[in-house]
């Protein structure tokens, strides 16, 4: 075994703090401001890209943008699997131009991970959304493989029993599970094929709501010829973080059916409840989940480098 290493004998990796870059680039709050604001006022869908964006990275390996990361003749990174494919360009975009900024104000500094830890938090205020306490001095992670996605995210067509799973892999409990989801679902989008099944073919699906069946069979009539088609995944308050989702769920009209699925499932409908009564109390639990989802197997010191840009590693190992 040349392998082993001493592992023990390595000094902790430094945590995470909320003045990491006080001194090496203090407008680094500022200049994220001057990109975002505008960025979500013209392009309202931003906030959900960007937030689904950050869940699918921090659940991959933590929060390390390895979905940043573009596929090359060696490699087929996250972003290309097929769960990943339907991240949003503007979140990635919201990214790229945030790190353009930096790279100019403080160069070499701020790392693409911390990029999107800050948008979303960011982003997650200015669509109504509480705040949480976010920290910084994550690195970039050196390893980006479409084959380490699958099992650490949900399908929309997975049993709650598996979802339940997937997300204490992660070390949540269904409580913030629930919460996460409905914070996610409250902005932002899903394409006709996430839900399709639940409409039409041989056993549409009796729970969803009749009106809402047709409003969304009439939309996506057409989605195998434009596969671009998507509705909102919560239709009564899209634009808006809010609990309108759980409240939706308690009258059939969540969109995906693993959504819906948590209105009915005896471990999670009591939560659904409660977040549909209490919008202060789903805002202090998806507010606490949020903060950890954030720190998720962050790396820091030297177990990973800043990158120069957010979609390449500094230097190109052999297979990467
Ligand atoms: C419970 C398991 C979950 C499943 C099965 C699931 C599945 C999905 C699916 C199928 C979509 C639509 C994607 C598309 O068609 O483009 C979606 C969208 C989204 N999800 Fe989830 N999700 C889950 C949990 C979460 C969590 C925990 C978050 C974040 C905290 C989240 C955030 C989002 C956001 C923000 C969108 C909208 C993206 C956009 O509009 O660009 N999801 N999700
Ligand atoms: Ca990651």
């Amino acid at each position: 075994q040349t392998t082993t290493t001493n592992n023990q004998q390595q000094p902790p990796s430094p945590p995470l703090t909320s003045d990491y870059y006080a001194k090496t680039c203090p407008r680094f709050h500022q200049v994220v401001q001057t990109i975002v604001v505008p960025k979500q006022s013209t392009t309202p869908t931003t906030a959900a890209a960007t937030l689904r964006l950050f869940f699918h990275d921090c659940m991959v390996g933590g929060c390390d943008a390895s979905v940043l990361i573009a596929s090359n003749a060696y490699n087929k990174a996250e972003r290309d699997q097929d769960i990943n494919e339907s991240l949003a360009g503007d979140g990635f975009d919201i990214v790229t131009r945030v790190k353009m900024a930096l790279e100019i104000e403080c160069p070499g500094v701020v790392s693409c991970s911390d990029v999107l830890a800050a948008a979303t938090h960011d982003l997650i205020i200015q669509v109504g959304g509480p705040h949480y306490d976010i920290k910084f001095g994550r690195k970039d992670g050196l390893e980006s493989k479409a084959t380490n996605v699958e099992g650490n995210l949900g399908r929309s067509n997975m049993s709650m029993d598996s979802i339940i799973k997937i997300f204490e892999s992660h070390r949540y409990t269904v409580r913030e599970m629930v919460a996460l989801m409905g914070g996610g679902h409250s902005i932002g989008f899903a394409h006709c094929k996430e839900f399709q099944s639940r409409l039409f073919g041989p056993k549409p699906d009796p729970s969803v709501h009749p009106k809402l069946a047709e409003k969304l069979k009439r939309m996506c009539a057409n989605s195998t010829n434009d596969p671009t088609v998507s509705a909102f995944l919560d239709p009564i308050s899209a634009g808006n973080f809010d609990n309108m989702i759980f409240k939706n769920l308690l009258n059939g009209l969540g969109v995906l059916g693993t959504d819906q699925a948590m209105a009915s499932d005896p471990r999670t409908r009591p939560i659904v409840e409660e977040y549909a009564r209490d919008q202060v109390l789903f805002f202090h639990d998806f507010a606490r989940a949020m903060e950890k989802t954030s720190v998720y197997r962050v790396k820091t010191g030297d177990q990973g480098e800043v990158r120069r840009r957010c979609d390449a590693f500094n230097n190109h190992p052999k297979g990467q």
